[in-house]
């Protein structure tokens, strides 16, 4: 069964604590926004572990060298997934890799930026890594004439496990899990809904029904 991974793009450890209290209960993977680490340090992986032990917490560190360092730190904090980017080097996912089997935890490699995402990802995956995402970044959201269509035809053609992430939301997330995504990550399309908790539910309805 895929699953559904929230991502949380907000600033601080209270307004992740409230959104997360609110969807919990409809999401398999609660993923820490790289501004909000930015913002509240490795104090907010805590807080959200301890809120939530039997989650999957995600820490979007986007770590583009001292992997093994970056990635324990986050270990230590209660992350059970940290995030690599894909453009770093191979020295630096092994790195964090060995970290993650020193905690019996994961890392996933962030393709975002990356010019050719399928192939690094075909490339990473022999590292060790437990998925690697397809990510297109808000930034790249907001470059005219983008479609997360890039990345539903990217998954289908990737062969290793990945998630997708860049723009998920209701219209497209059956696509996304048809691709073959293993992970579904939705950001705004959840924080920014009016009612969270209704947009997680049916986000989690759509991937439970295909
Ligand atoms: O990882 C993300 C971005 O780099 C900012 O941290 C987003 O969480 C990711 O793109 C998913 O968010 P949405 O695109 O809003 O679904």
């Amino acid at each position: 069964m895929a699953k559904l991974q929230v991502a949380i793009d907000l600033l601080t450890t209270e307004e992740a604590l409230a959104l997360a209290a609110k969807v919990a209960p409809y999401v398999d993977i609660i993923e820490l926004g790289t501004p909000l680490i930015k913002n509240m340090g490795s104090t907010v992986i805590t807080a959200m572990k301890q809120a939530h032990p039997d989650k999957l917490i995600f820490a979007d560190l986007k770590t583009a060298d001292a992997g093994e360092l970056e990635a324990d730190i986050a270990f230590k904090a209660g992350a059970d997934l940290v995030t690599v980017l894909g453009a770093a080097g191979n020295a630096t996912i092994i790195g964090a890799v060995k970290a993650a089997k020193a905690h019996g935890k994961g890392v996933v490699v962030d393709t975002i930026g990356y010019p050719d995402r399928v192939k690094r990802a075909q490339e990473v995956i022999g590292l060790g890594v437990e998925f690697v995402e397809l990510h297109a970044g808000l930034d790249e959201q907001w470059t005219a004439g983008y479609s997360i269509q890039v990345l539903i035809d990217e998954a289908a053609r990737a062969g290793v496990p990945v998630s997708v992430a860049g723009g998920v939301n209701l219209d497209n997330v059956t696509s996304v899990i048809r691709a073959g995504a293993k992970v579904a990550v939705a950001g705004a399309a959840i924080y920014g809904a009016e009612d969270p908790a209704k947009a997680a539910k049916a986000l989690r309805e759509a991937i439970d029904a295909t």
